[in-house]
């Protein structure tokens, strides 16, 4: 019935590219799913077109347009959640991060408070017999770009995975001006990390805290995927999913029966989530399968929503915690290292879910430069960001224990940090505590 209107909307990735005009913001599609032929296509007008600005998120390629232009004569790469290609691209001054809750940016986009997009350059699968065509793996806010976009190009790849939705999760062939196509494996995200001790420890104190029903969320790095790996091989039962993110590990916890969403309060019997990276036998377990409901991001991390689960468990990594309970989890001093992305979002969901319980976890050490540093620091480095404000700290795990922070007073806190924090720098922690005037002799290290 759309053979015609997808006939005529197909060109080349080269013929797309050319709607692109100097001055304009151009949206590519996220994570696993940035669209790579119209990234290579673009790059190919280097020196055509001038003050072109592309945005995307966490892209698991290095941008083309990026390495093709390294005196960015024609295009300004930016990013709200840098991946480690990324993260060297910044490093060269080749990537900007745009700093934001997740949450919102769907609600800036149609707004207007963001720039609003002249082109959406979004992949998807190719379309249905209804016309549709989805967003893959990564829902995030494709829908929102889509509408506000001036012009809508879809690089169709038969590849992708058809996720099923709660909503937004696809778009319609009529909305769509240009189609490109080109077939390509998703890039994977290896799910096997070596698990270091303090990984272990992490995870087996976190399991204490999650009960049948639980509701989960883990989010990125490799410390929530030992979790997953210890939940699917415990008692555990009747658990649920709502999350930002979708991994491989979350294919044992469904198949082991751990996670099935029967206690859930809102999308029942559904793992919620917005955006998926992992293994191809992650995408291939996606792929119309109905445990699984795909959401935009400004519904799968609105703090309101994540409440409506109850006993909503999160788990989250972060770099670095000072002594007040400010947390640093996207950034070293200067050095962008991923972003805010739904860190927030979760952790102030979780504090207003019945029985909800927030968590951010870290090694209590890490090496650096060849040191052995603390990751329990007396103040965050000039320039960090501090991703959760200390008003927001929830309860912070390391292989020392847990500290519930929230309600307590300063003293209180950097007593129950240094707890946490490694031996050898437990002493340098409590000279600092002193210097910065939150110690007592009440405290319990002396
Ligand atoms: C997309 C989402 O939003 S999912 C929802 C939750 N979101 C978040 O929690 C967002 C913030 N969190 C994060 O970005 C991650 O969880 C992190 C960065 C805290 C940990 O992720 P991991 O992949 O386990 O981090 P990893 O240990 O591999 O380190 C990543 C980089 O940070 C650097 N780093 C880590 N700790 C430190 C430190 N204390 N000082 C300096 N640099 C550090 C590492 O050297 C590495 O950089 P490199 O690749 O250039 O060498
Ligand atoms: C994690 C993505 C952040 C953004 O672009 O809003």
């Amino acid at each position: 019935m759309y053979a015609n209107d997808y006939k005529n909307k197909l060109c080349t990735p080269e013929e797309a590219a050319r709607v692109v005009k100097s001055g304009d913001w151009v949206f590519m599609s996220h994570f696993a799913m940035f669209p790579q032929a119209l990234d290579e296509a673009l790059s190919k007008r280097v020196g055509e077109v001038s003050d072109v600005m592309v945005r995307s998120v966490c892209a698991t390629v290095s941008p083309k347009i990026c390495t093709a232009d390294p005196e960015k004569k024609s295009f300004t790469y930016m990013s709200g959640y840098l991946s480690g290609h990324e993260r060297k691209l910044g490093e060269k001054g080749l990537c900007y991060y745009i700093p934001g809750n997740y949450s919102a940016s769907p609600t800036f986009i149609r707004s207007g408070t963001m720039y609003p997009p002249d082109v959406a350059m979004i992949q998807t699968t190719p379309p249905d017999n209804n016309g549709y065509f989805n967003f893959g793996t990564s829902v995030s806010y494709a829908r929102a770009i889509c509408e506000m976009a001036k012009t809508v190009i879809l690089e169709v790849n038969d590849q992708v995975p058809w996720v099923l939705g709660g909503e937004q999760e696809s778009i319609h062939i009529s909305e769509v001006d240009y189609i490109v196509e080109k077939s390509y494996p998703l890039p994977q995200l290896p799910s096997t990390t070596t698990e270091t001790e303090a990984e272990r420890a992490i995870a087996t104190l976190l399991i204490e805290e999650i009960e049948d029903g639980s509701c989960l969320q883990f989010g990125i790095g490799g410390m929530p995927n030992t979790i997953a790996k210890m939940i699917a091989d415990s008692d555990l039962k009747n658990l649920g999913i709502h999350s930002e993110m979708a991994t491989t590990s979350y294919i044992d916890l469904i198949l082991k029966g751990k996670v099935n969403g029967s206690m859930k309060n809102i999308d029942k019997y559904k793992t919620v989530f917005t955006f998926a990276m992992g293994t191809q036998k992650l995408y291939d377990f996606l792929h119309r399968n109905p445990a699984f409901a795909s959401y935009p991001v400004d519904i799968t991390n609105n703090p309101a929503r994540i409440a409506l689960n109850d006993k909503q468990i999160t788990i989250n990594n972060t770099v670095e915690i000072d002594l007040l309970g400010q947390i640093s989890s996207e950034s070293s001093g200067i050095k962008q290292i991923s972003g805010t992305g739904g860190q927030l979002d979760f952790t102030m969901g979780a504090f207003q879910s019945k029985g909800g319980k927030p968590f951010i976890c870290m090694s209590s050490t890490t090496m650096q430069g060849g040191n052995l540093v603390s990751r329990i620091v007396p103040s965050i480095k000039t320039f960090s960001a501090v991703t959760c404000p200390r008003t927001l700290a929830p309860t912070v795990v390391t292989e020392y224990g847990k500290a519930q922070l929230t309600g307590k007073s300063t003293f209180k806190r950097a007593e129950m940090l240094i707890e946490l924090a490694h031996p050898d720098f437990r002493e340098d922690l409590i000279k600092a505590a002193q210097a910065q005037n939150i110690w007592t002799r009440t405290n319990k290290i002396n």
